[in-house]
């Protein structure tokens, strides 16, 4: 059997390691807190990220990485991003050699503006044959309810990908492989951002013509970046690209999307954050993205607007003017 660990008891960690239970696997889940470690072992539900979804006698939850990573085939990691390189430093020399990485998260690190697979072969010393990254529409309250999605398993080496789309594949989640991991990744970290100016939108009252033209503008910066970084543009027509953009900038359920509307109906900054009690990456991210963006020469100004309303506290109708006021270019360019 094969045995997976997963690094985070908050809502997208529990329902993956759900995912990995129904497919067959043996998952040990890590998290920091001993009181939820000890509900999950007894209830077999994690009651402060998914309350009401049963989880399978497959799961076993601890405090101790080494316990965790015992005999591990994938260690797939569920923290917040920025909190990566740091918790990571603690559980790289626990990990088995061929233990196979796996990131679920959607940021870019602060200050350095790498992507959560550069952090982890940094921090655990691997080769791209032992990093692979999830992403895609998959909303986890949704998969919790084991609803039917597809996402997608990127692995430099199509071989590990394919191993890993075995463990996760069960009748509600369906993963396709792709080697292109920058692609995928950008796709999952720069989606959170055009969530935020989507969710504004939403706030400000505005409808589906604005909606739908940052969605689409959103992914054309984020393929212009894509392009810059190596990644393969038609990634971004796919799960990982449009796939998550839609389910993100639609749903009530997005923890970025209900940020920014938050934003957008004139809360302040922190009185958007005392109403999130989840990770909303994009709200840290969009200036990651941002310096990421300025390092490759890139412009994105849907990025950027963001960062403007978020972190220099411009107004919404302000920066949304500034916008349209850009001046008029062709489509594609
Ligand atoms: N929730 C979702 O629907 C999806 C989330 N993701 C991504 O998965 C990643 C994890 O997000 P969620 O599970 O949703 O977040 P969450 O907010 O539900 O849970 C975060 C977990 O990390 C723990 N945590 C917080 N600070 C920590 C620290 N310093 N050290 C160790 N653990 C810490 C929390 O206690 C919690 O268990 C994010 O990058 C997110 O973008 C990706 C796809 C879907
Ligand atoms: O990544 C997600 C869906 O694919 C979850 O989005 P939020 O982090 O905005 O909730």
């Amino acid at each position: 059997m094969t045995r997976c660990a997963v690094f985070g008891t908050g809502s997208w960690g529990t329902a993956f390691a759900m995912i990995l239970a129904d497919a067959g696997c043996e998952v040990s889940l890590w998290g920091r807190r001993q009181e939820l470690v000890d509900v999950v072992n007894t209830t077999h539900e994690n009651p402060d990220y998914l309350p009401g979804v049963r989880l399978s006698d497959a799961i076993t939850a601890t405090t101790d990485p080494a316990v965790a990573l015992a005999g591990a085939e994938f260690a797939v990691l569920a923290v917040p991003s920025q909190t990566l390189r740091q918790n990571l430093g603690a559980w790289a020399p626990l990990l088995e050699p061929g233990t196979v990485l796996v990131s679920l998260m959607k940021g870019i690190e602060l200050g350095t503006a790498k992507r959560m697979s550069e952090v982890i072969a940094e921090v655990a010393g691997v080769g791209p044959e032992r990093v692979a990254v999830v992403s895609g529409p998959n909303l986890a309250r949704e998969i919790a309810n084991r609803q039917p999605a597809a996402t997608v398993v990127a692995c430099s080496d199509e071989v590990v990908a394919k191993r890993l789309q075995t463990a996760c594949h069960t009748p509600y989640f369906r993963p396709y492989t792709n080697t292109d991991v920058v692609g995928c990744e950008l796709g999952g970290a720069v989606k959170n951002v055009i969530g935020l100016a989507v969710g504004m939108a939403d706030g400000m009252g505005l409808g589906d013509n604005t909606k739908a033209t940052l969605i689409t503008r959103g992914l054309a910066e984020t393929t212009r970046l894509g392009a810059a970084l190596g990644a393969d543009p038609y990634t971004f027509a796919g799960l990982a690209g449009m796939g998550d953009l839609v389910a993100t900038c639609s749903s009530p359920l997005s923890r970025n999307h209900t940020f920014g509307t938050n934003l957008g109906r004139g809360m302040t900054l922190a009185q958007a954050v005392a109403a999130t009690s989840q990770t909303a990456e994009g709200v840290k991210s969009c200036e990651s993205v941002l310096d990421l963006a300025r390092r490759s020469g890139v412009d994105m100004p849907i990025v950027e607007a963001v960062v403007d309303v978020v972190h220099n506290g411009r107004p919404t109708q302000e920066v949304l003017a500034a916008l349209m006021a850009r001046s008029a270019k062709p489509e594609r360019r």
